[in-house]
């Protein structure tokens, strides 16, 4: 199973998204579409073994996390507008919950999520379930230094983590880095993908 954390800092709670607007009124919620995409999606199939949270941050009603299981989902397409209305659905969903119900994942459409939970607690349940934690940042230990089993990997947005998430998982979490230069964190999941495909063929 490979799991992908996303953290949006900017990312709209509320249903009131504009389909026409990903970028800017919704607050990059374009990225988070794009990571969904890349992380679940083949060519005409999807990754089954994957789980991709997104931990939305921006106003009015944050946080809200959203997860998709890979081999739950039905009728979600790649492409972001397609993501972007199930990611709606979700926040719509979430709207009508009661305060109680927030706090435990409740099911939108097939394989999407919603729930209240912040950054920290959502690592902190992971570690719980005996998974390894990976921060991808391009000031990491080279990748290929590193023996990735049971992966959570943590990835931020165009602003990144703040000093106080990376503090929290300094003690926690192995920084991995994939490259020199500064990535979308769209492309690290294909690159992390990539690697680990290989691997699990023997290639
Ligand atoms: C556009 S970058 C963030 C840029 C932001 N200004 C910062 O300083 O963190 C988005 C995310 O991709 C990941 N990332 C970017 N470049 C990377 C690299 N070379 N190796 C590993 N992860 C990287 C990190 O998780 C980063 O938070």
């Amino acid at each position: 199973m490979r799991e992908f954390i996303f953290k949006a800092n900017k990312t709209i709670t509320s249903s009131n998204i504009n389909l026409k607007d990903l970028p800017g009124s919704c607050g990059r919620l374009d990225l988070v579409c794009r990571c969904v995409s890349d992380s679940l999606f083949l060519s005409h199939d999807i990754r089954r073994d994957v789980i991709f949270y997104s931990i939305l941050y921006g106003p009015p009603n944050p946080p809200i996390a959203i997860k998709f299981v890979g081999n739950e989902l039905k009728k979600v397409s790649p492409d972001e507008r397609n993501i972007a209305i199930f990611i709606k659905k979700a926040i719509k969903k979430f709207e009508e919950l009661s305060e109680e119900e927030k706090k435990y994942w409740n099911e939108s459409t097939p394989g999407i999520y919603v729930r209240r939970i912040d950054f920290k607690d959502l690592v902190l349940e992971k570690i719980n379930e005996g998974k390894n934690i990976y921060y991808l940042h391009k000031n990491g230990k080279d990748v290929y230094e590193v023996k990735i089993k049971n992966p959570v990997f943590i990835l931020g947005d165009h602003i990144g983590l703040t000093k106080e998430d990376e503090e929290f998982l300094e003690d926690k979490a192995i920084k991995i880095s994939l490259s020199p230069l500064e990535l979308h964190a769209n492309h690290c999941i294909v690159i992390i993908h990539n690697i680990l495909d290989r691997l699990e063929y023997g290639i």
